[in-house]
């Protein structure tokens, strides 16, 4: 008999990834296999029965069927609500079923054959074993357990409400510190009992050791298992396999485990639910929130978004229609910190004030204002710590010739290449072109090549200077480099070790910081005037975040200050952010995002094309935009016209983009479903030469 079977074929391959197998038997749909393909024998899924009226003389009988190569049968087939879910994604994301579905599972998984599986199939039956046997039973003695935190009112309010409600999307909004991880456990807990699965996902790799400690510490009897990138293959494997065969109790990971197979899911909970790190920047580029909604949808069970500054797509979902939003989420509040902690105050350095008070010459050769600069000497004194937050690593972000105005390009992109002290060396950010800076300008000879503006290098070097004594360190892509280095040097913060930290935003998440009583942003007001519409947003999140690190001991709490330097003191934004008033700051955005037509009042999605010149990306956006003019499809999607990447020129790659808008989500897929074959074809015709890669971002996070 024949079988579909879904295999992941190359990008834009003019084949369907369904292909026709002849099986022995009906294997049902889901069941994992290995196929020929072309000389090669690739991991297949089942995805149904073939097609059995064979078209003796028709297309497919070019093709001879080949037969299976193996079945995978040891272990369980993919069910139902797995497969719609790589379905819907593939669909909503315009990628194919194959790379979707296929990507999903372990690489290893991908690769093995029958004996193999059978080999990590009892692999896993001693892990389980094992770990059963170091786990006491749940109900054993529930006395040995740490005794369990009294719900706080907010908490105990949540949960009840939780409780009474039909599953569906629940927006937790909740403090820093409000106690939301709290109640997540509590619902996991619920969730044990009924014999459910819980999948939790969180922003980065490097917060999932945290969050695994106090799941562990909380349930003792139950199997815990991470899904992340920064696992090796083998351990990949086996935590998919022990979710799969519905023996994990519990999924803890990044956005990739959104795609984990639980047949028994009972709750899905996505932490920090704003962050932008749960959209793909690659390959499919699904966010796993979004289909973390879908998804607990599809399934029947609960999807908790936790968050203090949610996205403004989730706060608009979960606005009642009467208050002008889309009343599709509940929303559940916990305002307050437990134990009562205060919220950090707010503190703005007004840099005109101090231009004027101190000449503006004070202002632009120093990082850090003498009221905070003295902030930050009073946290010395007392044995504090200090955040510096600047998000832009190195020493300065060009070099340049004082006498003849040459900066410091990178001959393979349209950026500068940043100047890193440490290693004298002058690094493209995007290419990843390095070279020793040169003795004297390459233009005209002067040896006079001083930094313009600045990173954290300098940032490190100029606080030094200011704060004589104090211990510094730097954490950012460029110390984090080696495994472990993270680790080690947020070890040394937590262990007093150092007085200031400055860091890019990667330190703003996530890390409780007891001992750190001051935050300050030096360069905030770039977020209020990018050309991103986002950014504001960013800033607000990362600065609340941030802050909400900041003096997690309650005995600090009273004296925890987050502080901004800029020019614009009385923005909306930052008077918002002194009162901690995110619906007020988001009431505001999304008046200025109505009124513009922009997310969540418009849905988008971005063409983007690479070529060898600029005018080849160009005219292919062109070509593919002028074959819908007629298009029934098209008629209430806008199509702006293709324009340069932001960085139009990466590693001799010159980039463009296309933004397309609607203000039906359906509008726009009905275009895009009717467009992808027109996209493929026009692709081709341009030939490999001209156009070199295109790719669509549904619902697109940075334009
Ligand atoms: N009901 C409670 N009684 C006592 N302590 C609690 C209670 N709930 C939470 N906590 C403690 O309060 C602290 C903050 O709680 P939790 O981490 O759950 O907050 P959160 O809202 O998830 O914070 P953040 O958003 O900053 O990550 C933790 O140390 C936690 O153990
Ligand atoms: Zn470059």
């Amino acid at each position: 008999m024949r079988l579909k079977v879904l295999v992941d074929l190359p990008r834009h391959s003019p084949l369907d990834p369904l292909l026709d197998y002849l099986a022995p038997e009906p294997w049902p749909a889901g069941t994992l296999v290995r196929v020929p393909l072309g000389r090669r024998e690739v991991c297949g899924i089942v995805w149904g029965p073939g097609d059995e009226a064979a078209r003796p003389d028709g297309e497919g009988a070019a093709v001879a069927l080949r037969e299976i190569a193996q079945v995978l049968d040891a272990l369980p087939p993919l069910g139902e609500a797995w497969r719609r879910l790589a379905a819907f994604a593939a669909g909503y994301y315009q990628r194919s079923l194959g790379e979707v579905a296929l990507s999903a599972l372990p690489p290893d998984l991908r690769e093995l054959d029958a004996t193999q599986l059978a080999r990590r199939l009892r692999r896993g039956d001693k892990l389980d074993r094992e770990a059963a046997k170091a786990a006491p039973s749940p109900s054993a003695d529930p006395a040995a357990a740490a005794p369990l935190p009294e719900p706080s009112d907010e908490q105990r309010e949540v949960l009840a409400q939780l409780a009474a409600m039909p599953p569906g999307p629940v927006l937790l909004f909740g403090a820093t510190g409000s106690g939301k991880t709290e109640v997540y456990l509590r619902e996991a807990a619920r969730v044990f009992e009924a014999g459910g699965q819980v999948l939790v996902l969180v922003p980065e790799i490097n917060l999932t050791p945290q969050l695994e400690a106090r799941l562990a510490a909380r349930f003792p009897g139950r199997r815990l298992v991470s899904l992340h990138s920064g696992l090796t293959p083998a351990q990949r494997l086996q935590g998919w396999l022990a979710a799969h065969r519905g023996r994990a109790d519990l999924v803890l990971g990044t956005r990739m485990a959104i795609f984990a197979s639980l047949p028994r899911l009972g709750l899905i909970v996505i932490d920090e639910e704003h962050d932008p790190s749960y959209k793909q920047q690659e390959g499919a580029r699904y966010s796993a929130r979004d289909l973390a909604v879908w998804r607990g949808r599809s399934e029947g069970v609960p999807v908790l978004l936790g968050s203090a500054t949610p996205s403004l797509e989730s706060w608009h979902n979960a606005l009642p229609a009467a208050e002008g939003g889309a009343g599709r989420y509940r929303r559940l509040d916990m305002p307050a910190r437990i134990g009562g902690g205060a919220l950090p105050r707010v503190r703005t350095v007004d840099l005109a004030r101090i231009a004027a008070q101190f000449g503006k010459r004070a202002v632009y050769s120093q990082p850090l204002a003498p009221p905070l600069v003295e902030a930050m000497r009073e946290r010395l004194e007392r044995g504090e710590q200090s955040l510096v937050l600047l998000n832009r690593r190195g020493y300065a972000p060009v070099l340049h010739c004082t006498s003849c105005g040459w900066k410091s390009d990178c001959a393979h992109c349209s950026a500068w290449r940043v100047f890193h002290r440490s290693d004298r060396t002058l690094r493209c950010h995007h290419c990843g072109f390095s070279e020793r800076v040169p003795f004297a300008c390459p233009s005209c000879g002067d040896p006079d090549l001083q930094p313009m503006g600045r990173g954290t290098e300098r940032l490190e070097e100029q606080i030094a200077e200011l704060l004589p004594g104090a211990r510094i360190g730097r954490i950012d892509a460029d110390t984090t480099r080696h495994k472990g280095s993270l680790e080690s040097q947020l070890a040394q913060v937590h262990d007093g070790e150092i007085d200031v930290l400055v860091g890019t935003q990667m330190v703003a998440k996530g890390h409780d910081f007891r001992r750190m009583t001051l935050v300050a942003a030096v360069q905030a007001d770039a977020a209020l005037f990018s050309s991103d519409f986002r950014a504001p947003e960013r800033l607000f999140a990362l600065l609340m975040q941030a802050g909400g690190r900041a003096g997690r001991d309650a005995e600090l709490a009273g004296r925890s200050e987050i502080w901004l330097q800029t020019w614009h003191a009385a923005h909306p934004l930052y008077a918002a952010l002194r009162r901690h008033d995110y619906p007020a700051f988001a009431a505001a955005q999304l008046l200025e995002r109505e009124s513009a037509a922009m997310p969540p009042y418009a849905f988008q999605a971005l063409l983007r094309a690479e070529a060898r010149s600029q005018q080849a990306a160009c005219d292919f956006l062109e070509t593919v935009s002028a074959a819908t003019l007629d298009w029934p499809e098209a008629a209430e999607v806008l199509i702006f016209p293709p324009v340069p990447a932001p960085i139009q020129r990466v590693a001799d790659v010159e980039r463009a983009q296309m933004l397309l808008e609607a203000s039906s989500r359906q509008a726009l897929h009905r275009l895009l479903a009717r467009w992808q074959p027109v996209l493929q074809q026009a692709a081709a015709r341009t030939g490999e030469a001209r156009v070199l890669r295109w790719a669509l971002d549904v619902d697109p996070l940075a334009i």
